[in-house]
């Protein structure tokens, strides 16, 4: 990935070496009213890095392409590679990270997801993909996705070697401290965290 970027490759290994590395594994029952609700709500992942398998043969992850929402039919023995632009930690965050509720559904589980961003470090060259699950309504769905991400003492920013000139940095560099603290301090939930991080640019809209 470095090398296709042309950014050094110390770089990266900087970024990621000894980094952190969750997982989610993600069960989707059947639901009679599948389509009144959905198995994971539109989001792109918070992480550098994701690699999702899907586990069973069944339909549900959509990604968002020109307004519209894409399936990505299950492959066998095919990994999906996720590019992630930001932290996120989703722990039984129920409201937060579904749709609705099917009235058949006992339970759900959820694990800790963690990541920060392949954007800012590519400096936007690779875009984060917004992304949701939705569920069906005679067949459970299994997927399990892992997440790269920077190391916790570390920092996340653009890489030094793809800032130029003509391609200034457009991401702020910050310690994943910092990008950890004001992920849990914000108080708008609306807006994507990772426009906070956006470096204004000369002649754009300050509004
Ligand atoms: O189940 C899927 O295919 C998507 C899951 C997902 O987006 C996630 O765990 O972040
Ligand atoms: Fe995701």
């Amino acid at each position: 990935m470095a090398k296709a970027l042309n950014m050094k490759g110390e770089e990266m290994i900087d970024f990621f070496e000894n980094g952190l590395q969750a997982m989610r594994m993600n069960y989707y029952p059947p639901c009679p009213e599948a389509e009144k609700v959905l198995g994971v709500r539109p989001h792109s992942d918070s992480t550098g890095l994701t690699i999702l398998l899907q586990l069973n043969d069944v339909e549900g992850l959509q990604i968002k392409k020109d307004g519209s929402w894409i399936p990505i039919t299950p492959l066998p023995d095919a990994f999906i590679v996720n590019i992630g632009d930001m932290l996120e930690i989703a722990y039984e965050e129920y409201q937060y990270f579904s749709i609705g509720r099917c009235p058949a559904w006992q339970w759900r589980m959820n694990t800790v997801a963690a990541g920060i961003g392949m954007m800012m470090i590519t400096n936007g060259e690779y875009r984060s993909i917004e992304h949701r699950a939705t569920v069906n309504s005679d067949k459970e769905r299994l997927s399990i996705a892992t997440f790269y991400n920077p190391k916790y003492n570390g920092e996340v920013g653009p890489a030094p070697s793809l800032i130029t000139e003509k391609t200034p940095a457009l991401f702020k560099r910050l310690t994943v401290d910092e990008f950890l603290t004001g992920l849990f301090t914000r108080e708008n939930h609306d807006k994507c965290y990772l426009d906070t991080m956006r470096i204004q640019q000369n002649g754009e809209d300050k509004n």
